[in-house]
């Protein structure tokens, strides 16, 4: 490695002064004038990751998801689409901080050595952006850094982050028994499409869905897919909403999941008419929501929670058509959020375990890969199923005993190449969300009627240190500061079935409290109680 051209580099992409960076849930995050420095370090932890990793190419994605226009983030996904591995996030934090140029080129290199890494064997970074227009700079600080360290790179330009993680996974599987599809972008629209057709076995989809792409990435690759998709053979009709993504300043802008499941409304300038179903993706489309005009209710969300669950009863019913019950474990997946309801129906209903993890769905994803096949979604719309390699493998191979068992085989088969095994994706999701509609003849109100939301209520209250709170128990309860989890406990023992928690938030300066209750009075009682204990406690 030439010491020079690194500081040469380096000297052109300084860190912000006096501002503390940290490797946190979704990588780096925060105004997207602070990040050039940052990019161009996270191309030189990515560079040792690969190298770290034989020259499997490591995947970067630029992206604020749902944030406002004026943020970004730069975050780091390992060889088979996960998730950086935990260890990893603090030698990124550690690189990132380094105050000035020499030291850290000393921090590289001692990382290097630390961790045992040639720095002159091959390394591979693979790298995309969302529509944001500060993306285009971060990614040229991020290729500045993989220059000067002769590192090997492909930039995939403008990609949702699903995308960029299915891609990661095909460049290191490409040619091998485990190939995970075609490393293009055209390869994920046909194999999403090709799935898609194979999923429905012929039936058509009913109506209309309107998507909501929160005025992000998803808006033009959705239009992508949608030329692809065969209109004849699966009847499959949606417009795509929010799809200007020549504005910045509408990014995320009154619309977009976490609007829909925050605001708990529809984006103003979407009208749901019945007998539409609607569905909204956020900023980088990765996460869900469905929702509806009920005639009844108006307004009715279905979250992360309800996606979960259908895909666990749609899956659970066909591994017991196939005759695999006896061999095949199904799981799933939730945090604290999740509504309780929810899990009540997945335990009692659908009779399948459930398992329960910190928030952030790296956590999740590791707890789903314990079963052969796991199904985890946040409550917000995150998640995606996933599935053995020896599940796939017994879909494929298994000799039907009757007609049934082969249709619930192919169907099983045609629905692990539909969902992105890699990370929560969108746009893969809602097309899983309709090949089950369309299956179980189901309009949206029919997957409403599943079960009935417990009323709940999800603050935020703002904290001199939030790191003084600490969590357990899947962040159910407070082991710090002492005496908090007592007084929450004793105001939760006034209500006859309630819920509530306090966490620190892992991406913002804040503690979250959630409360659910019998009643909707109730819930925002209860909630209100705990986000004053919090503030006392943390004043
Ligand atoms: C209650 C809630 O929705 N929390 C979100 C939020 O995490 P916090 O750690 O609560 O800030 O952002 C995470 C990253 O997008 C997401 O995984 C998580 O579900
Ligand atoms: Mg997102």
């Amino acid at each position: 490695m030439d010491d020079s051209k690194f500081l040469e580099a380096s000297a052109k992409h300084p860190i912000v002064d006096n501002h503390v960076y940290k490797y946190g849930t979704a990588g780096f995050r925060m105004k997207a004038d602070l990040l050039p420095g940052v990019s161009f370090r996270v191309g030189l932890i990515a560079g040792l990751r690969s190298r770290k990793l034989n020259g499997q190419a490591i995947g970067v994605m630029i992206t604020a998801s749902h944030n406002p226009a004026a943020d970004n983030g730069v975050k780091i996904v390992d060889p088979m689409g996960e998730m950086l591995e935990q260890d990893w996030e603090s030698h990124a934090t550690l690189l990132v901080n380094a105050p000035t140029h020499e030291e850290l080129l000393e921090t590289y290199k001692n990382l290097a050595s630390q961790l045992k890494i040639d720095l002159a064997s091959p390394g591979r970074v693979v790298y995309g952006r969302d529509t944001r227009p500060s993306g285009h700079s971060l990614a040229a600080a991020l290729a500045a850094a993989l220059e000067a360290t002769n590192t090997e790179y492909t930039d995939f330009k403008i990609l949702t982050t699903p995308q960029l993680h299915y891609l990661t996974r095909c460049v290191n599987t490409e040619g091998t028994p485990k190939a995970y599809g075609e490393v293009s972008e055209a390869g994920y629209y046909n194999k999403l499409s090709e799935a898609f057709v194979r999923a429905l076995r012929g039936r058509q989809i009913q109506g209309h869905l309107v998507v909501d792409c929160a005025n992000g990435v998803g808006g033009p690759k959705l239009s992508e897919l949608l030329k692809v998709i065969p209109k004849d053979k699966t009847g499959f009709n949606a417009k795509v909403a929010n799809d200007d993504v020549l504005r910045p300043e509408v990014l995320n802008l009154d619309c977009g999941a976490d609007f829909v499941k925050t605001k708990q409304r529809a984006p103003p300038n979407v009208k749901p008419a019945a007998d539409t179903r609607y569905c909204s993706l956020d900023g980088d489309a990765d996460r869900l929501i469905y929702y509806m005009a009920d005639p009844e209710a108006g307004f009715f969300m279905l979250d992360g929670d309800r996606i979960s669950s259908l895909n666990a009863s749609f899956i659970g019913d066909l591994v017991r058509s196939a005759g695999l019950e006896d061999d095949i474990r199904i799981g799933v997946v939730q945090t604290a959020y999740a509504n309780g309801a929810s899990t009540t129906y997945i335990e009692k209903n659908l009779q399948l375990p459930v398992v329960f993890t910190p928030t952030g769905v790296k956590h999740l994803h590791h707890a789903a890969c314990q079963f052969d096949i796991g199904v985890y979604f946040e409550a917000n719309g995150h998640g995606t199923v996933v599935f053995s390699q020896e599940a796939l493998r017994v879909f494929r191979e298994k000799e039907p005993q009757s007609p049934a068992q082969k249709d619930a085989l192919e169907t099983l088969a045609a629905v692990g190449d539909l969902i992105n095994q890699t990370v929560g994706d969108a746009i893969s999701d809602m097309l899983m969300v309709e090949v089950i509609l369309a299956h179980k003849g189901w309009s949206l109100q029919d997957w409403a009627t599943t079960y009935t939301d417990l009323p709940n209520r999800l603050v935020r209250v703002e904290v001199a240190n939030k790191d003084i709170f600490e969590a357990t128990d899947a962040e159910r309860r407070l082991s710090h500061p002492p005496g908090a989890q007592d007084e929450i406990d004793q105001c939760v023992r006034k209500y006859t079935t309630a819920r509530s928690f306090a966490r620190a938030s892992g991406t913002e300066n804040a503690c979250r409290v959630y409360a659910e209750a019998a009643t909707r009075h109730e819930a925002d009682e209860l909630a209100n109680k705990v986000a004053n204990i919090i503030k006392q406690f943390g004043s």
